[in-house]
Formats: structure tokens, C-alpha cells, sequence
């Protein structure tokens, strides 16, 4: 830890305040604002890529996007990126000293686990990426503790290369004059907040959003619009080649449990049967060893976002735990059976999991906490949390569809 900070001072120094005086005349119109993003922020968009990314765009890449949480029924998990987007719109725009506005293009939370790389490139390099005028790539987790590799680097100027810390943020021009390329993962997962800026409003992906948001949020009873709805099942297929889309691989939300050290199991009977996609749509409980919990998660989905919030919060449900009743049942022989038999279904290739997402040392990141009283509490207050959200996010749509923009609206209490 002292070893990481010491770097991250060094980052700092080297890259110096200077950095942000450069502006769009420079050759490489580049600047690094360190520690821009408080740990609690990065903790919480943690927590949310977590509980809900698919697979990504590239190899050994994982992508959570806005749409993807409006579409699987959690677009209360907008609110946290809302008051962070602003932000980070007015720091570019103050930066590169912006006559015109700014609009978000695209927004999403990247993980890249051992393995992903890319070479040298510009962000616009497509035709079809020629609207995106400024990329925006904030780190939310640690070189060296979170994951080796990763370095990002840029072809000329300064500043060359960048170790990612948690907090820190890079913003460049996404034109010829940024070309960069990150070195690949060696082990564990680089996890970013990434958005794209664009001068072109018809690319403005707050309009988008909000007609998806209206569509999926203005039918739907509030009281259930925050339990998670996977989407359809191949987007958590991780096989080793995506391309060829073979059967051989991994469900993410399993394997996810599974570095943790849970599994899951399915009362239903015959439910080792189903095909993967009937499976992400049928009620759960949780396994560690050969425990049960006797509760029941209305979906794989829903279990893994309560684990990862109690791995987020772990510490501070602590004392919400005192009171909590827990029922724990003997796994039997047959039960094992099942989860066994499950097991071959959502996981072919268990390898592929550890190779994927790596061993790095799990302790500080929640990894290794566990106690079924703990995850009793989560259960509750990961509900307390939702609620809230999405409360908000039911009152501030209105304003939201009148101004078709995503943004933070004073509300009197
Ligand atoms: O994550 C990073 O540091 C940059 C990633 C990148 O270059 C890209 O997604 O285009
Ligand atoms: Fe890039």
C-alpha cells in the first residue's frame, strides 16, 4: 500500500498541475487530473460494473453501458453517474477552453481482465466514430493492487505513460494527435469509467436515454422496477473464442459469485435441465462450502448484486448485522448434486475463470469477507439502497423527458 502511494506521488509530481493548463493549441491535447474522483465514488461504480456488466466489445474486455442497466431493469444505477458526468463535462469544457458545448456521446464502465491489450489508435478511428471529439477515461481501481499491466501510453508528447490509480482521470483529444494504446493485462481486472464527447448534438446520448428510460420506466409499478431482469443470456456467455461463440466458457454472473466463493442453487425441480437462459430467469439461493442460505433471490442477478454490495459496504453493515436473524440448512447429498449438476451448466471450462479473472490478492477488495449474517443485512439494506434510487430516478424523469438531458434537478424536500 505505502509502495502504491509512493508511485502515486510520483504520478503526481510527474505529471504535475502544469498538465491542466494545456489547452486545445497544444500538440497533444492531453491533460491528467489526478484524484478527481473520491474512493466512495469509485467504491460505488465498482460495485455497479460488478453486479452488472456483460461481455464487452474486444477479448477478455467487460462492459456495463447505461442502456444495458436501463434494459435489465436497474436504471436507478443511472443516478450515481449523473452528478460525475457533470463534472467531468465541466472540467473538459474548462480544460480544452470550449466555445461550444459539450455533449456525452457515449458512457460506460470498462474492465479489461488478463489478456486485454490494445495497440496503438486513435479513438476516433472509424468512420462511424467520427462524432467523438474527446475522450474522458477515469480510473477507478489501482496498478498493482487491483491488477498488473495496463499501462496506458501515448505515441509522442507528454505526459508518455500513465499508471492508473483509483480517482484519477485522463482527458484527451480523440484525434490523431492522442494516439495511445494500453499494455495488456497481466493479471486481475483494470476497471474505468469511460465517456466520449462530442460537439455534435445529434449525437448527444442523453436523448437516447431518455426515450429508453421513458419506454422501461413510465408503465412499470415502482415497487417492482428495481429488481434486476437479466438480458438474454449470451451477452454473460464468456467463451475463450468470442468470435466462434462456442458452447465452451462461462456464465460472468456465476463466475462472479464463484471468485467469491459462492455458488448458487435452484430449488426448482429438473432445473438442471433448462438451458442457460431459463436458468438466468428462475429464483436462486446462495451456497458457500456446504451451507445454504434459506433465501430466496428472484434471480441470479439480484444474488450477485447483493453480494457485491456487501462487499462494498461489508464493513458498515456490520453493526446492522446484530439483529438479524439468519437461517442456515445443511447442504445434503442430493442438494450437492444439483449444484454440481447446475454447475455444468453455467461453467464448462472453470480454468477459463481463474485465468480470466485473475488472482490477485482479494482481502481489501471484499473478496475473502464473508459471514452469512453480514450478507443477511445486505439483503435489506441493498433494498433500502435500490429504493431510494430508483425513487429518484422516478422523480426526476419528468424533467429529464421535458429537457431530453440527463442531469441533476434541484428537488425541494
Ligand atoms: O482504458 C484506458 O486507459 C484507455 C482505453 C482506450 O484506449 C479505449 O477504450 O479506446
Ligand atoms: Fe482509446
Amino acid at each position: 500500500m505505502d509502495e502504491i502511494q509512493k508511485q502515486k506521488r510520483e504520478t503526481e509530481k510527474k505529471v504535475g498541475l502544469g498538465m491542466c493548463e494545456v489547452c486545445c493549441g497544444s500538440q497533444h491535447p492531453r491533460v491528467m487530473v489526478p484524484n478527481f474522483l473520491s474512493p466512495e465514488e469509485c467504491k460505488e461504480l465498482e460495485f455497479i460494473h460488478k453486479s452488472s456488466s456483460t461481455v464487452g466489445y474486444r477479448p477478455n474486455v467487460f462492459s456495463t453501458t447505461l442502456s444495458h442497466l436501463i434494459a435489465t431493469n436497474s436504471s436507478h444505477f443511472l443516478i450515481p453517474f449523473i452528478p460525475i458526468r457533470e463534472r467531468l463535462k465541466d472540467k473538459l469544457e474548462e480544460f480544452f477552453n470550449c466555445q461550444y458545448e459539450l455533449f456525452v456521446e457515449f458512457t460506460a464502465l470498462i474492465s479489461w481482465s488478463r489478456g486485454a491489450s490494445i495497440g496503438w489508435h486513435s479513438d476516433d478511428n472509424r468512420p462511424y466514430l467520427k462524432q467523438r471529439h474527446f475522450a474522458v477515461v477515469c480510473y477507478l481501481n489501482n496498478y498493482g493492487k487491483d491488477f498488473n499491466g495496463g499501462l496506458f501510453r501515448f505515441q509522442d508528447g507528454q505526459p508518455m505513460s500513465i499508471m492508473p490509480m483509483a480517482g484519477d482521470v485522463l482527458m484527451y483529444t480523440a484525434d490523431q494527435r492522442n494516439i495511445h494504446s494500453v499494455d495488456e493485462i497481466t493479471d486481475g481486472e483494470r476497471l474505468t469509467l469511460t465517456l466520449w464527447f462530442t460537439r455534435d448534438g445529434s449525437h448527444d446520448e442523453d436523448v437516447k436515454l431518455v426515450s429508453l428510460l421513458s419506454q422501461h420506466l413510465l408503465h412499470k409499478d415502482m415497487a417492482a422496477s428495481y429488481l434486476p431482469l437479466p438480458a438474454s443470456c449470451d451477452m454473460y456467455c464468456f467463451s475463450q473464442d468470442q468470435a466462434s461463440n462456442d458452447q465452451f466458457g462461462f456464465n460472468i454472473c456465476w463466475a462472479r459469485l464463484h471468485i467469491l466463493g459462492y455458488g448458487i442453487s435452484i430449488s426448482e425441480d429438473g432445473a438442471c435441465d433448462s438451458d442457460v437462459s431459463e436458468l438466468l430467469v428462475k429464483p436462486v439461493q446462495l451456497v458457500r462450502g456446504d451451507e445454504l442460505l434459506d433465501h430466496e433471490f428472484v434471480n441470479i442477478l439480484h444474488a450477485l448484486q447483493v453480494i457485491h454490495f456487501y462487499c462494498w459496504q461489508g464493513s458498515a453493515l456490520k453493526t446492522k448485522a446484530l439483529n438479524v436473524h439468519t437461517n442456515v440448512l445443511k447442504l445434503s447429498d442430493k442438494d450437492k448434486e444439483k449444484i454440481n449438476c447446475l454447475k455444468s451448466v453455467l461453467l464448462n471450462d472453470e480454468d477459463l475463470v481463474l485465468k480470466v479473472f485473475g488472482s490477485m490478492p482479494l482481502e481489501e477488495n471484499g473478496g475473502i469477507c464473508f459471514d452469512w449474517t453480514g450478507i443477511v443485512a445486505a439483503i435489506a439494506a441493498w433494498e433500502d439502497y435500490v429504493t431510494k434510487l430508483s425513487k429518484q430516478i422516478h422523480l426526476e424523469l419528468p424533467y429529464w423527458r421535458m429537457h431530453e438531458s440527463i442531469y441533476t434537478v434541484q428537488l425541494d424536500e
